[in-house]
């Protein structure tokens, strides 16, 4: 239990601090925190003592602007148009060590420093750092450097020292235009614009840049649509003066280093000195250092900034929800839709969690959806309220190798019965003619006719049947299955008193809250038939809700009453618990030669 509270460091400072800062009142921008310091430090403190990896409550915020805003109150937010996350708010910068190495020694130092690396979830241990790749001639005449400090060839010094500072320039190479600037800022001086007056134009950002900066924050949103994550090495003051402005960002720092790579140290060395550092990590330094006069690996601080596109959903959720509510962490997916079962006490946080939904589940997930109301109407379709994305609610589904196209405004779908149709259909032989009393769009009319000789599918909602159709030539399935848009009742007399009934062997009757009721349509279908003759009587699959103790005893009760019949040899299966002690179940049963030639039918 402990670990659990450990785990969950954000309950701790709810606990501690006031809710104030979740939920602010309008505008609809929702921040969470706050940034009072004391605050902040206590929650560092917290939070750094009990809990390894990367969290919302470690770390500390970029920007100092942040302005603490007020609760959102219950009537506010259900009056909410639309909600907007202030990202930013979930930005957190971590301060940790990295061992800085030329980028070709990176992967045998990382398998050799496995165990010591950061291990945080989805973020690499290895990072570049942005404007130190090398070109690769320039990279050649690196190598000859090496060479030269080891003394062996003094030629390759001269070209390069001609290369990099334009010693013998005119009668050397030309200079590549980032070394060409590095040498105009060593000799610039006070009096340098009159030297080199392109100097200022030179180290004036360019419009595209300049128009970035001063667009700022929507600027630097912009940059993050995709990033989740950044590391940037924080630079020794002491080493030399930033000349950032005169050469941009990327050649901040005056050292030439070439190509190197940041191998991340777990973050318990975040602040050691090399000394504090594991045996294998000064290991490493020390046999380099021998290797050459200039030691290329080496030891720096390093800021990791992880965005809000690296949180997690529930992450989010759990810091944006009030203290203590259940966060919803699981819906279903239908195509393009996710769909959300909120609980009353989500409702007025609808949008917002919506919202998180949609970001963090993009580009699969383009809209979401709320069921409103339980499923009452005789298509069995689900009122639903669109939340967050697009609002159609046509959507294409792929189940066990076929296409649906779907609307779920208009028809049924329930992409968590497709386990029990697989079970079903491997039930089902070549030489079967299925007959589908209640099909829907088709998901199991469509498999079954790829399988079995002809289906007879057949659904009362209209959207459903030209759905059906569809999707049988999208399958090119339709010459297989024949199509009927009438009541359950009529449709297993009609096709059952025609040639068809020769025929049938299966009958799948998916309607859980009904169907067993439908069964006494079969009640004397064969009574006009000669009883001389063979028959062969169907294999019915019929489908309930039972929520009694004994379910297949309560279903099979029902079966009974419905065929007139006092004992019927049926298999029950059960498909899956729907709601606490309610159960979907499958009874499975051959149509009883008695109940076929019934003299008793029932008035349509
Ligand atoms: C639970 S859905 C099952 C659909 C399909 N078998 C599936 O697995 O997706 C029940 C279907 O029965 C249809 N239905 C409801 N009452 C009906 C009736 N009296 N006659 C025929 N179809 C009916 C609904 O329109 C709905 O498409």
């Amino acid at each position: 239990m402990l670990t659990k509270l450990v785990l969950r460091p954000y309950s701790l400072s709810f606990t501690i601090f006031s809710p104030h800062r979740f939920f602010p009142s309008k505008p609809h921008i929702l921040s969470l925190f706050s940034t009072s310091t004391s605050t902040q430090n206590l929650t560092l403190t917290l939070a750094q003592t009990v809990s390894y990896g990367p969290s919302l409550h470690k770390g500390t915020r970029p920007s100092p602007q942040y302005v603490p805003q007020s609760p959102l109150k219950e009537e506010e937010a259900e009056e909410e148009e639309e909600s907007v996350i202030d990202e930013d708010g979930f930005t957190r910068v971590f301060d940790i060590a990295a061992l800085r190495v030329p980028s070709k020694d990176c992967f045998p130092l990382e398998n050799r420093l496995r165990g010591h690396l950061l291990n945080w979830p989805r973020i690499r241990n290895i990072a570049r750092v942005p404007g130190d790749e090398l070109e690769e001639g320039f990279s050649k005449l690196m190598g000859e450097k090496r060479e030269i400090m080891d003394g062996e060839d003094e030629t390759s010094l001269d070209s390069l020292n001609r290369r990099i500072y334009g010693k013998a320039e005119g009668d050397g190479e030309r200079l590549s235009p980032v070394l060409y600037r590095e040498k105009l800022v060593k000799t610039f001086d006070s009096r340098g614009f009159a030297n080199f007056r392109n100097l200022a134009k030179m180290s004036r950002p360019k419009r595209k840049k300049r128009k970035e900066e001063q667009e700022g924050f929507e600027g630097k949103k912009e940059r993050r649509k995709n990033d989740f994550v950044m590391v940037e090495v924080v630079e020794n003051g002491e080493e030399g003066e930033d000349l950032s402005g005169l050469l941009g960002n990327e050649f901040k720092g005056r050292k030439w280093r070439g190509s190197t790579r940041l191998l991340l140290l777990d973050e318990q060395y975040a602040d050691k000195g090399v000394e504090e550092m594991p045996e294998a990590i000064k290991a490493v330094l020390k046999e380099n250092s021998g290797q050459s006069m200039a030691s290329t690996f080496e030891l720096v601080r390093c800021k990791l900034t992880l965005f809000y596109n690296y949180w997690q959903m529930n992450e989010i959720l759990e810091a944006l929800l009030p203290n203590g509510t259940i966060v919803p962490s699981a819906f279903e997916t239908v195509g393009h839709i996710a769909h959300l079962n909120l609980r009353d006490e989500h409702l007025p946080y609808k949008k917002l969690i919506a919202k998180v939904v949609l970001d963090k589940n993009k580009p699969k997930i383009q809209t979401v959806v709320n069921k409103i109301d339980a499923i009452q109407n005789d298509y069995r379709t689900m009122q639903l309220e669109v939340l967050a994305g697009n609002c159609s609610l046509v959507t294409t589904v792929v189940e066990n190798g076929f296409r649906f196209h779907v609307d779920l405004a208009t028809v049924y779908w329930n992409s968590r019965l497709a386990t029990e149709r697989q079970r079903l259909l491997n039930c089902f032989m070549r030489n079967d003619v299925v007959c589908d009393v209640f099909t829907g769009v088709g998901p199991i009319a469509i498999s079954a006719a790829k399988k079995v000789k002809r289906v007879y599918a057949n659904d009362l909602n209209p959207f459903a049947v030209e759905y059906l159709e569809r999707n049988s030539v999208l399958n090119k399935l339709e010459r297989k299955i024949e199509v009927f848009n009438m009541d359950g009742r009529r449709f297993i007399n009609a096709v059952f008193t025609s040639q068809k009934a020769q025929s049938i062997t299966q009958v799948v009757m998916n309607l859980p809250n009904d169907a067993a009721e439908y069964l006494d349509a079969f009640r004397g279908i064969f009574r006009k038939k000669p009883k001389d003759r063979e028959y062969t009587l169907p294999m019915i699959h019929v489908y309930g809700f039972s929520k009694a103790r004994d379910p297949e005893f309560d279903f099979h009760e029902r079966i009974s009453i419905a065929l007139s019949e006092a004992a019927v040899d049926v298999k029950m299966h059960r498909v899956r618990l729907v709601a606490p002690g309610k159960w979907m179940l499958c009874a499975s049963f051959i149509l009883p030669e008695s109940v076929a030639f019934a003299k008793t039918t029932i008035n349509l």
